[in-house]
């Protein structure tokens, strides 16, 4: 769901990064968050990365969810420049199978911080659940869409049957 006033950011380094970051944006469409979708890179486009930042909070982003792989530097330098909480998730690099992105986000020196989730897809999709939690928050609607979820998830473990 694009919407004309988003309230989380869905951003990563290369379009190469929307097969793991889709699952973010899956996850705010299931739970009807207004959110916006986009390539920002620190280092191909540090001008571009520069302005999403500065302009977030006055957009009304409540929540950036920046995906990068390698040398991940996106999440940063994202978190440098706005107060705007970002959640980093590690895109899974073919060199390194992801642990490269993975400390690229989480070791931030102290004062800068950035949330860092698994790598790869579920990392993707609970830094979307994180965003939820957050705006649940201020909006009992999503808080009551969150239980529901956790609710359905363990109906369906309870319902698994191993042949
Ligand atoms: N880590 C970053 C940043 C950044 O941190 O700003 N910009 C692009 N990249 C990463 O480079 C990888 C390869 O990108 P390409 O597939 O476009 O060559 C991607 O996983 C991307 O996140």
């Amino acid at each position: 769901m694009t919407d004309a006033q988003p309230l989380v950011g869905v951003v990563m380094g290369s379009s190469s990064d929307w097969d793991t970051l889709s699952g973010a944006a899956e996850v705010l469409r299931d739970f009807e968050v207004p959110h916006e979708a986009r390539v920002v890179s620190a280092h191909r486009t540090p001008q571009l990365m520069a302005d999403y930042a500065a302009e977030a909070e006055q957009r009304g982003l409540r929540a950036i969810i920046a995906g990068a792989g390698g040398a991940a530097h996106l999440p940063g330098m994202l978190a440098a420049q706005t107060i705007v909480p970002v959640l980093g998730v590690p895109v899974q690099s073919k060199a390194l199978n992801g642990l490269d992105s993975l400390l690229s986000i989480v070791q931030m020196p102290a004062g800068v911080p950035t949330a860092t989730f698994a790598i790869g897809t579920a990392g993707a999709r609970n830094a979307a659940l994180f965003a939820v939690a957050m705006l649940a928050r201020e909006e009992p609607r999503y808080a009551e869409a969150l239980r529901a979820f956790r609710a359905q998830q363990a109906e369906r473990v309870y319902g698994e049957e191993l042949s």
